[in-house]
C-alpha cells in the first residue's frame, strides 16, 4: 500500500505536487492523468525518493520512502531513459538488472519470453547498445527491465509513448495481466486518454499538482467525465 500525506513540492514559486492524503491499496491499477506540467511526472519521483519534498511524506507499506531502502527491492519504475544504461546492449542490461535482483541468465530469458511480440524481434540480438535505439525501442527496454524482478509496485511515467500503435495495445495487455496475476500495484501516467480508461480501474486526474478527482472507472464509466474535463473551455477559445 502507498500512502501519501501532506506531501508539498515547489520549484520556486510554482507548486508541483500538492497532496493532502491519497491511499493507494496493494494491487491497485491506477492511472494519473493531467494536463502538461500538473505534475504527474514529479509525484513519481517523489514516489521513487528521486526528489526530496519540501513537506510531507510518501510510504510504501508503512516504509517512509526517504528514511529506508527496503522498498527497492520490490519496486520497479520506468520513468525516462536516464534510467538506461546506454553503453550496454539490451541483452547486457537485461542480465545486469536480474544480476542485481539475484536472477539466473535462464530466469532472466525465461522473464523475457513474455515480451518476445512487445519486443518484435527489433530489440535482442541487434549487437547495438542502447544509446542507438530509437525512443519506442529505449521505451519498451525501459518498461521490461522495469518488470523484470516481478516488482510488487511498478511505476511507468507514459509507457504509450513513442510507441507504435500495435505495441500500445500489446503492453496494455500485459501491464493488466501482470496486475492482475501478481497482484501488484501498477501506477501508470498517460495522456492517452483512452488507454488509460481501457485498463485502469482507477484513475485519479492531477490539476496544479492536487489530485482533484478520484475516479472510479468500471466498463470506461471515466471516460465522459474525463473528456469533459479535457474539453473544458476548448470551444470558447477557438
Ligand atoms: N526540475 C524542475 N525545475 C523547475 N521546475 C520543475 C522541475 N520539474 C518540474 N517542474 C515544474 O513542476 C510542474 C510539474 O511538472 P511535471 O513534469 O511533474 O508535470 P507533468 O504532469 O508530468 O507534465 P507533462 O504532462 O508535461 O509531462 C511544472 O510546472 C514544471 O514546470
Amino acid at each position: 500500500m502507498i500512502q501519501i500525506n501532506n506531501l508539498q513540492k515547489k520549484f520556486g514559486e510554482k507548486i508541483a505536487v500538492n497532496i493532502e492524503s491519497y491511499t493507494i491499496p496493494q494491487g491497485d491499477m491506477l492511472g494519473l492523468v493531467g494536463n502538461n506540467g500538473a505534475g504527474k511526472t514529479t509525484l513519481f519521483r517523489l514516489i521513487l525518493d528521486l526528489l526530496k519534498a519540501d513537506g510531507g511524506n510518501v510510504t510504501i507499506n508503512g516504509i517512509e520512502v526517504s528514511k529506508s531502502e527496503e522498498w527497492k527491492n520490490t519496486t520497479g519504475a520506468f520513468i525516462d531513459d536516464g534510467f538506461l544504461i546506454d553503453y550496454l546492449t539490451p541483452e547486457e542490461y537485461f542480465y545486469f538488472i536480474g544480476k542485481m535482483y539475484g536472477l539466473k541468465k535462464e530466469e532472466v530469458d525465461e522473464r523475457l519470453a513474455p515480451f518476445e511480440r512487445f519486443m518484435n524481434g527489433e530489440v535482442m540480438g541487434q549487437k547495438k547498445f542502447i544509446r542507438n535505439f530509437s525512443m519506442g525501442n529505449k521505451q519498451k527496454i525501459g518498461i521490461i527491465s522495469a518488470m523484470l524482478h516481478h516488482p510488487q509496485l511498478l511505476i511507468l511515467d507514459e509507457p504509450f509513448n513513442f510507441l507504435d500503435p500495435s505495441s500500445q495495445s500489446i503492453i496494455k495487455h500485459l501491464l493488466k495481466k501482470y496486475n492482475e496475476e501478481h497482484g501488484a500495484t501498477v501506477i501508470i501516467s498517460s495522456h492517452n486518454l483512452n488507454h488509460t480508461v481501457d485498463v485502469c480501474p482507477r484513475i485519479a486526474l492531477l490539476e496544479y499538482g492536487a489530485i482533484i478527482r478520484d475516479i472510479k472507472n468500471e466498463n470506461n464509466s471515466a471516460e465522459k467525465e474525463l473528456e469533459a474535463y479535457f474539453n473544458i473551455g476548448v470551444e470558447e477559445e477557438i
